[in-house]
């Protein structure tokens, strides 16, 4: 047998990996190169669709190169990607309309408040077990027809198609299959997140035309065979990129949770096959389906702003130089000193949903060094943490025993200290750090046989490093009722 290894594509929001793993699950190689972003008015983020499939094209055989691997030692090619990021492209010519809308992006602020309370509103929030807000691409789509004349009639006709990242790579991949896979589906607010296919009276809700959107597939089942970057390689599997850490993770159980600090991060609590609602401000979102089984669902906490408020102190207050710096900072002083950041920049996400929301910082006194604000930087990722945390324990009924971590910022020993101290429970982080790319990995890798089943993935999870919580209860619920305080005070700030 020659096939020995799986290729993962992980499209995040900053960068682009292809990651080759064996049967371990341990990775051989990796290539990456990150994407411009573009920010042409306040609260407006962009990617050229074209560019990150030019990185894509050319890190595939970067990663083969690396690895001494042949592409045909390739069992098979698994996706994850930044989710809700709508891209729209020419059917013909294969061009993209524009530049693709990224998840951050406010620009249909206006029109979500004004759909929000919309006749058909509240089955549109059934249906996708979302609540209407920016973050979705529905909008976004709605926004792209308007705004580029002529466009929603050729939509209609089908000569624009639309598509999340996956989606798009997919097409290029492929050379023309125009597909998307449940978890990226049930991101967009038309989908029926129960009968796990588009739903007519949202699409009309928007004014969407089917015909522009892809056909919906599990997850994780061969979607087709690649013609370029991996000319001959199946596709196994696409999910979106927070459900891949879920399963790289091996939460395949109910009751299993993870969060992954990246840009953002994301908290998800696999539900099994029951879809839960949240009453408390989190999403339900499908986790995964295999081709044939049952779709397993999650409730998300999703948190807007983690990691690129670290980005933001770097390059916009350039207070620091490069990211780690921050730990270094933080760690010249003993405490925040009073000062709290809350980085409502795209409003806030779990558990309020407020994108009127914008960002504060509290506590300001002549005291407050740099040193302070680094640490309020990053206890801001642990609070927003602890608050979804509360959501999922009190949707579920069940309180939370450890958190899985995963993504850039698990590297900051101060920040996991410090979740693991308003959290209450210890927060551990696997030897495997890439799990995004590495549930993309599995899926693929389980789609063609090259992994037999989920048990046999489990043996693969290891822990490589563990936080306790030691901070004293009084302490702890004295500072997060001041958090509570400094969010109180991002709300109602942009007014119509
Ligand atoms: N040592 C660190 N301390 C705090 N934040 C960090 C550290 N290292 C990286 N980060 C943050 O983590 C993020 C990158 O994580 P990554 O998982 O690669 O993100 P993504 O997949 O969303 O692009 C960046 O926003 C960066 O600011
Ligand atoms: O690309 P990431 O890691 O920032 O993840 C982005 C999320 O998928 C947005 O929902």
């Amino acid at each position: 047998m020659t096939e020995r290894y799986v290729v993962a594509i992980d499209q995040g929001t900053t960068s682009t990996r292809c990651i080759v793993f064996d049967r371990r699950g341990q990775l051989v190689s990796l290539a990456q190169q990150e994407h411009k972003q573009y920010y042409p008015k306040p609260g407006w983020v962009e990617h050229d669709a074209a560019e990150i499939w030019r990185n894509v094209e050319r890190l595939g055989p970067e990663a083969l190169r690396r690895a001494g691997a042949t592409i045909d030692q390739v069992a098979a090619v698994g996706i994850a990607n930044q989710r809700e990021t709508t891209v729209l492209w020419d059917r013909t010519t294969g061009q993209p309309v524009g530049h693709a809308v990224v998840w951050q992006d406010t620009r249909t602020d206006t029109m979500v408040s004004e759909l929000d309370t919309a006749p058909g509103a509240e089955g549109v929030r059934h249906r996708s077990a979302l609540p209407l807000a920016t973050y979705f691409s529905g909008p976004r789509i709605r926004w792209m027809l308007d705004h580029h004349p002529g466009l929603q009639e050729r939509a209609e006709r089908g000569e624009v198609l639309f598509g999340t990242m996956e989606t798009w790579l997919i097409w290029k991949l492929t050379g023309g299959l125009h597909v998307t896979d449940v978890t990226n589906a049930s991101r967009t607010l038309l989908l029926d997140v129960h009968t796990l296919d588009w739903s007519s009276e949202s699409l009309a809700f928007f004014g969407i035309p089917r015909a522009m959107l892809p056909e919906v597939r599990p997850s994780i089942g061969v979607f087709g065979t690649a013609t370029a970057a991996f000319p001959g390689v199946r596709i196994g599997a696409a999910l979106g990129d927070q459900q891949a850490a879920l399963f790289g993770q091996t939460c395949f159980a109910p009751g299993e949770a993870k969060c992954t600090y990246g840009t953002g991060s994301f908290l998800l609590l696999n539900t099994g096959s029951e879809l839960v609602r949240s009453t408390h401000g989190l999403l339900s979102t499908v986790a995964y389906q295999i081709k044939g089984e049952p779709a397993a669902y999650a409730l998300e906490g999703s948190i807007a702003i983690t990691g690129s408020l670290v980005q933001w102190f770097r390059d916009q207050l350039e207070l620091i130089t490069s990211a780690p710096e921050i730990e270094t900072l933080a760690r010249t002083v003993t405490d925040n000193g009073g000062c709290y950041i809350v980085p409502a920049f795209s409003g806030l996400y779990a558990p309020y949903w407020r994108s009127e929301a914008r960002g504060v910082i509290v506590g300001l006194t002549s005291y407050i060094t740099k040193g302070h604000l680094a640490r309020a930087v990053l206890e801001a990722s642990a609070w927003q943490t602890r608050e979804v945390v509360d959501a999922m324990n009190a949707d579920s009924g069940l309180a939370l025993k450890t958190l899985r971590v995963d993504g850039g910022m698990t590297a900051d020993n101060l920040l996991m200290q410090f979740i693991a101290d308003v959290l209450d429970v210890p927060v551990v982080r696997p030897l495997a750090a890439e799990t995004v790319s590495l549930g993309a990995a599995y899926g693929a890798g389980l789609a063609v046989g090259y992994w037999p089943d989920l048990e046999g993935l489990r043996q693969n999870w290891h822990r490589a490093a563990q936080w306790l919580p030691t901070m004293e209860a009084g302490k702890r619920e004295t500072e997060y009722a001041n958090w509570q305080r400094a969010v109180a005070r991002t709300f109602d700030w942009i007014q119509a």
